[in-house]
């Protein structure tokens, strides 16, 4: 039998500013994190209760580079990135979604996303479900399966700021994901990325617009800005999305600090006036079998 959906409550905070820090990756990792550091005071002075970083933005985004820059979570002294992303949310009194980040875990390699609150703690930990694998003869061919091991969990992590749902990047491309936080009731799903320029203009805003329009919920995307040396160039543009497919704020793909304002009350608006979970046909997509269709 299908699952009803949770009905929609409005979170205690019903509208707040959100911030996505699309930041310049070096190879250089206290820089990074400087970089990041400053951004998210930046953030916080413009009023954000949320932020958001961007895929591997300790690191540039390469094969060579995840095992060297990796931290592990549980050696907490020897995670530098770790502890500034605790202090930053505690000293700033915000929730960070804090991008993703190399992760060592009894010997594995995760691409992981780490979500603290205003008390420094951590909140949840999402690991990249959907690896990137890609091989377009002649553009791009990039084997994440080659390095990392892939996360078994969805991520669904109650905050001040509402239900947040995550995602990593390749993970946008699987309806099914997000379906299943639409069903459990999330607000805001946030994808740290960092798409490529064979497959950026063509999809990124698509795949982001139709998470959203799909399931009537916001949808944030945070991406490192452009890199012109690197073997994988980055496509940028953070993007927020409503819950009826428009665009709220995006960016290009230098590097910049966007700031936008969610306000819930637009989740309510937009499934009462189309409200697609009452007229969804469970019963039609579960019964009929893909062999009794007509060809
Ligand atoms: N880092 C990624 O997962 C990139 C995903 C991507 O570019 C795609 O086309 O999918």
């Amino acid at each position: 039998m299908a699952v009803a959906p949770i009905p929609f409550q409005l979170p205690n905070i019903t509208k707040f500013k959100i911030a996505l820090c699309q930041l310049s990756v070096t190879s250089d990792k206290n820089q990074n994190l400087d970089r990041a550091s400053r951004s998210i005071r930046f953030s916080v002075e413009q009023g954000a209760k949320l932020v958001v970083l961007p895929e591997m933005w300790n690191c540039p985004y390469s094969s060579d580079y995840f095992a060297k820059y990796a931290e592990d979570f549980d050696n907490r002294d020897a995670s530098p990135t770790w502890s500034m992303l605790s202090e930053a949310a505690c000293c700033h009194g915000i929730t960070i979604i804090g991008g993703s980040l190399p992760e060592w875990d009894h010997g594995r390699l995760y691409n992981t996303c780490c979500i603290f609150g205003p008390d420094g703690k951590l909140k949840a930990k999402h690991r990249k479900i959907h690896l990137f694998d890609i091989d377009i003869p002649g553009e791009i061919s990039f084997k994440e399966s080659d390095t990392f091991t892939a996360g078994d969990q969805p991520t669904i992590v109650d905050t001040e700021v509402g239900r947040i749902g995550i995602g990593i990047c390749h993970d946008i491309r699987f309806p099914e994901l997000a379906a299943l936080y639409r069903k459990r009731g999330v607000d805001i799903i946030c994808y740290p990325g960092a798409f490529n320029m064979s497959t950026g203009e063509l999809l990124w805003e698509l795949v982001q617009r139709a998470r959203a329009v799909d399931n009537q919920l916001f949808v944030a995307t945070c991406s490192p800005s452009r890199n012109s040396t690197g073997s994988y160039t980055i496509w940028g543009h953070s993007t927020l999305v409503g819950p009826s497919g428009e665009i709220i704020v995006t960016s290009g793909h230098e590097e910049t600090t966007v700031i936008a304002e969610i306000d819930y009350s637009n989740i309510q608006l937009q499934r009462k006036s189309l409200p697609l979970d009452d007229q969804k046909r469970e019963d039609i997509y579960k019964f009929i079998d893909v062999h009794e269709l007509n060809p």
